[in-house]
């Protein structure tokens, strides 16, 4: 099916899809970061379709990705990005692995924290303070300046840290969590909005295995994995003249170590635009014979639903009207 025939497949209507795992009959079962309260929790709320679904908690996000890879569940909500940190080294690794992961939406989430205590604490009195290393590289500021005794403990999650405080044997004194947890737990905030900059976002993506791309909805993003070709001088400039040649905006572009030795890197792309667009094929084939080893993680609505300028001259007509053209002078 070509991509831009493919329905428009909404994760509610997929519980049907012979590619998601589960039949007409099944429920869909997510997986996402947990414990209750993280924000990889409140970014899979987001997903129509999760109310009636089964949603299970797991440990990381390495073995999300492994339960849609087998199969066991459907789907996996994942961070990838954050505005303040970057990229979710973790998912942008494990999701370039293979050929066997899809990303089917992206969910954009606000983040804000709290400093919650084992019981209530003075700031200064806190020795040892536990969250997800994302969260902290969050509030390393706030923490400098108003817990500069505290030693960090690295925890799974946000809520998995702060739910930690409830369990007698644990050995930390707060966590950095999201307000809700605060609230779900009962554990006394020792302060809020701690984060280093107001106005932060993560984003996350909503995962499955590979099936059918959703139709184009005018406002779209492309995630595709290169690997940077040795022996290749201006390799980079390259890749990035296949985009900008056709007038593609970048909205994120990171060099991951492949883990194959020093200098073997890849290149996590996200731009603006879909597979089904002419430019976005025409890049795609482009990269493809430069560069045959790149994946296609998939094309996917925007979150924010903004429409982006595509230039007149990189426009389907456009490329239809050069490729009639073409075929004219072939008939004479
Ligand atoms: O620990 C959580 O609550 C998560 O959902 C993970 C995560 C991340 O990986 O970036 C998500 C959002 C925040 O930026 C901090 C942590």
């Amino acid at each position: 099916m070509s991509a831009a025939a493919a329905p428009q497949a909404e994760p509610q209507h997929d519980a049907g899809s012979p590619t998601s795992g589960a039949t007409g009959t099944e429920r869909a079962r997510y997986v996402y970061l947990g414990p209750a309260g993280t924000f990889t929790e409140a970014a899979l709320r987001q997903v129509p379709g999760t109310e009636g679904s089964q949603c299970d908690p797991v440990g990381s996000v390495i073995t999300a990705l492994a339960e849609v890879r087998h199969g066991t569940a459907d789907f996996a909500v994942v961070p990838i990005e954050n505005s303040v940190e970057g990229g979710v080294t973790a998912t942008l690794d494990d999701i370039a692995a293979d050929d066997n992961l899809q990303i089917r939406r992206e969910i954009l989430v606000p983040i804000s924290f709290v400093l919650v205590g084992r019981r209530q604490l003075e700031l200064n009195e806190i020795q040892t303070v536990s969250t997800h290393t994302h969260g902290w590289a969050q509030v390393r500021n706030w923490a400098a300046a108003h817990i500069p005794q505290a030693e960090f403990i690295p925890g799974n999650s946000t809520a998995g840290a702060a739910r930690g405080l409830l369990d007698d044997s644990t050995t930390y004194d707060a966590a950095v969590c999201a307000p809700l947890v605060a609230e779900q737990t009962g554990l006394p905030v020792l302060a809020s909005a701690i984060e280093d900059t107001a106005g932060a976002v993560t984003r996350f993506v909503l995962v499955s295995r590979p099936c059918p791309v959703p139709a184009p909805t005018g406002s779209d993003k492309t995630t595709v994995v290169v690997p940077l070709p040795e022996d290749h001088p201006g390799a980079l400039m390259d890749i990035l003249d296949q985009f900008s040649t056709r007038g593609i905006n970048l909205s994120r572009i990171e060099s991951r170590p492949t883990g194959a030795g020093l200098g073997s890197y890849f290149f996590s792309i996200d731009f603006e635009g879909h597979v089904a667009e002419e430019r976005v094929k025409a890049a795609l084939a482009a990269l493809y014979r430069m560069i045959p080893g790149i994946r296609f993680l998939g094309s996917y609505p925007r979150a924010d639903k903004l429409k982006y300028a595509i230039p007149a001259h990189t426009r389907d007509a456009a490329y239809r009207a050069g490729q009639e053209w073409v075929a004219a002078i072939m008939e004479r």
